[in-house]
């Protein structure tokens, strides 16, 4: 067996230089650095940056061999070696892609073509969850934020009002149901389309399995279930679930939004990929974002960074990122099985500006653990109300400047005084008033939203994810944790369906919600 790392994290010298360089610098708010990528702007000047910095992520990038891994990423060698397989969702946006590739992209085209000028299907019901779904949701809500003439909807959750909701006053003869799994056997997109195809047959559609499409990749599976060959699009066990919105996944954003929304994000997403494998280090978004990130996570401490996204069309981009860091970055031990011994992924939260502000923005300012915030706009809004737009822009540079200038005690005190106030109450106003200051932020502007601006936006992000799982000597590309839960909840259903469990096996607590829950 193949070990990799000789030396851990915490005891390798680069490492331990990039430490000592990020605790002996500061944040400069007099100095601007930014990266203009793709048509966006990266501001990193919210963080800490010295020469020495740069020449220390240099070194520690190589003692981690970025140049070799990042090449097996992009050309599809063994990215993820604990499953034995590449991780190449760069290849689905490729302008030239393998021939499979460009097989399976055109029959999405064709399906989309076709159905548009039949215009057939005025509902469409995506089931599908996890990297099954958010893609989706978060492509169609950017774009058709307004409205479409085909109604979307989305079932994921397992809770039977998910799926109650999702049907509910929808024409079965008139709608589409689009079912999404890479594995076609993850339980909840399984009952939830079984529920759909009751649904259909309850209202006697002539051939039910027509109204249905599978995008999977077992399409053998989907066969047998009853989906036609014609309605199965497929990709690939080299494309990881939280990347799938870059294959035929997508085909319901195609549906409602435009097969030209899908184009311009794999654009976007494909230009990123070159600059990613192309720019030097000191000007590699990617790169320079995870170190960012990296910094504040495993050497300053931070639990957690939050996303404020200052575009409420991007809203689902927070729980597509959560898919993606925390599923992708959420692990603690190395390549070789060792614990690692530096703090790892951190928790990824947020909400659209400005509804954050009047809900957890206090905490931000003023808790006593605070996080950095990655504060992404566009320069430019879709919409005709350009006081609205002004507002948010003021409102977003606003909050990127309170938590980095803070306000002291003093600077509050005057302030006190010069409204008036008595001298006794100024001082103790103060010192609620008063802001710490120093937190660290990325800006990233979009020039506005489009399909092309979006794809290279979700592009950076993958790529600093992979970045970190390379320093951190990690696999960004499994989700091992969740299965113990998978296979729990099986045992337990069995139990309160039937009574038949061994309770020995599971602790006092469940086993007597298992009693109470039990179905008599
Ligand atoms: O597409 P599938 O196979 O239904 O999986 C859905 C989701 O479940 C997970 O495997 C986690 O349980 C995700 O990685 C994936 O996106």
């Amino acid at each position: 067996m193949t070990t990799h790392y000789s030396t851990p994290l915490h005891q390798l010298p680069e490492w331990l230089a990039y430490t000592d360089a990020i605790h002996t610098s500061c944040i400069n708010t007099n100095h601007l650095r930014l990266l203009k990528v793709a048509g966006l702007t990266l501001d990193l000047s919210a963080q800490r940056y010295s020469p020495e910095i740069e020449k220390a992520i240099e070194q520690l990038l190589t003692a981690r061999q970025l140049t070799t891994h990042r090449e097996l990423l992009l050309n599809g060698g063994i990215a993820n070696p604990i499953e034995n397989r590449p991780a190449w969702h760069t290849m689905l946006r490729q302008p030239r892609p393998l021939p499979e590739v460009a097989e399976e992209r055109n029959r999405v085209l064709e399906f989309v073509r076709r159905t548009d000028s039949n215009r057939r299907w005025r509902n469409i019901v995506h089931i599908g969850i996890g990297g099954s779904d958010w893609g989706v949701r978060l492509a169609t809500a950017a774009f058709g934020y307004a409205g479409t003439w085909r109604n979307i909807r989305y079932v994921a959750n397992i809770d039977g009002h998910a799926i109650e909701a999702g049907l509910a006053g929808l024409d079965p003869h008139d709608t589409l149901i689009v079912v999404a799994t890479k594995s076609f056997t993850t339980a909840e997109t399984l009952a939830n389309a079984e529920r759909a195809l009751e649904w259909l047959k309850a209202a006697k559609v002539p051939n039910p399995y027509n109204n249905i499409i599978a995008i999977t990749a077992k399409p053998d599976v989907a066969l047998a279930w009853g989906v036609p060959k014609h309605n199965i699009f497929k990709f690939w066990s080299w494309v990881g679930g939280r990347f799938s919105l870059w294959s035929a996944v997508g085909v319901a954003a195609g549906l409602t939004v435009g097969s030209n929304v899908l184009a311009g994000l794999q654009s976007g997403a494909h230009a990123m990929d070159q600059h990613f494998l192309n720019a030097p280090i000191a000007e590699n978004a990617p790169i320079q974002l995870a170190m960012a990130d990296i910094a504040n996570r495993s050497i300053l401490g931070y639990g957690s960074r939050n996303l404020a996204v200052y575009d409420s069309r991007l809203a689902n981009l927070i729980p597509y990122l959560q898919q993606l860091e925390m599923e992708s970055l959420g692990k603690s031990v190395d390549l070789d099985g060792n614990p690692i011994e530096v703090p790892t992924g951190s928790v990824v939260w947020g909400m659209p500006g400005t509804d954050a502000q009047h809900t957890f923005f206090q905490w931000l300012h003023q808790g006593t653990d605070g996080a950095p915030v990655d504060f992404i706009v566009c320069q430019k809004a879709d919409h005709r109300y350009t006081d609205h737009h002004r507002q948010l822009l003021a409102h977003c540079l606003a909050q990127r400047e309170a938590l980095l200038n803070g306000k002291t005690e003093e600077e509050a005190y005057q302030e006190n005084l010069n409204a008036g106030m008595e001298e006794e109450r100024a001082r103790l106003i103060a010192k609620h008033r008063k802001l710490a200051g120093g937190k660290p932020s990325n800006l990233i502007v979009l020039p506005q939203l489009t399909p092309f601006a979006l794809g290279a936006l979700l592009a950076l992000y993958e790529h600093k994810v992979f970045v970190e799982g390379l320093v951190w000597g990690l696999n960004p590309f499994d989700q091992w944790g969740v299965e113990l839960g998978k296979v729990l909840a099986k045992d337990i259903e069995k139990a309160l369906a039937s009574g038949q469990t061994d309770l020995q096996t599971h602790n006092s607590s469940t086993s007597y919600w298992i009693e109470q829950f039990r179905e008599e």
